[in-house]
């Protein structure tokens, strides 16, 4: 059984001291079979946020990571710096990423070998923007962006990597996706994995919905048999909202 797993994204939001409040502020965590939780947020929170939360059932993660190891490139944070600090999960080929910052189909799989091979989590997020959908090719397209970000993963890791599903169309804009939309597409992901890997693997591998989730519709998104947990920007930069999206996720 896959246990519900609820990522905040917190995007370029908070300063360092917001971050260490919002921990202060959490109450009592779901216990780590109930429900898996973690925050993501910009590199620059991550060694305090990792000490406020060494004795919390709540992951850390970044938002982004370079794939090589060192070297010239400005401005970067590799894989290997975020895993040596002790790191548990990584946002790969956000959308946001894929628009602004050049994000391929190519550097989220390399991204995503760089993670796994620094013993992180990948969170790898896919999704069709809004004339995609339109034309008709949103099961395609997410087809063809799982296929690229797993290219060469070993069967032995790929059960191990987060996908996100996050239709473009629906991120910040409070036009959620149906739960039924959601779980085709989730559906649709797992079909793809199982090509892949086999039903053992793609049974294993967690899947979230994103778009406009808050703690008013995860339950609904949690009620269907593909979805396994959300990852969620806005509605998790209050404390008071991201307690009630773990205890919507539970099951
Ligand atoms: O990574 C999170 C997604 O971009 C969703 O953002 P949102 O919950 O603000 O719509």
């Amino acid at each position: 059984m896959r246990t519900p797993f609820i990522a905040g994204n917190w995007k370029m939001n908070k300063t360092i001291s917001e971050g260490e409040q919002f921990i202060d502020s959490l109450g009592d965590l779901p216990a780590e079979d109930e429900v898996e939780s973690a925050i993501c947020a910009p590199f620059i929170h991550l060694p305090s946020l990792l000490e406020k939360a060494q004795h919390l059932n709540l992951g850390i993660g970044a938002e982004n990571a370079h794939y090589e190891d060192s070297g010239a490139f400005t401005g970067e944070v590799s894989a290997a710096m975020l895993g040596d600090l002790g790191v548990d999960y990584v946002i790969i080929g956000h959308s946001e990423r894929r628009e602004h910052f050049n994000e391929t189909d190519g550097t989220v799989n390399k991204k995503t070998h760089a993670v796994l091979d620094k013993n992180m989590i990948p969170i790898v997020c896919v999704g069709e923007s809004d004339a995609e959908r339109e034309a008709g090719d949103h099961a395609s397209v997410v087809e063809s962006q799982i296929e690229k970000a797993f290219d060469g993963i070993p069967a032995e890791s790929a059960g191990k990597v987060v996908v996100a599903y996050e239709p473009i169309w629906a991120i910040g804009t409070g036009k959620s996706a149906t739960s039924e939309d959601a779980n085709e597409m989730c559906g649709v992901i797992r079909k793809k994995v199982a090509s892949l890997y086999g039903n053992e693997t793609a049974a294993a591998v967690r899947i979230q919905y994103g778009g406009s989730v808050k703690p008013a519709n995860i339950g609904e998104y949690m009620g269907q048999e593909h979805i396994d947990g959300a990852l969620v920007g806005g509605a998790s930069l209050e404390p008071e909202d991201f307690m009630a999206l773990l205890e919507g996720a539970k099951r």
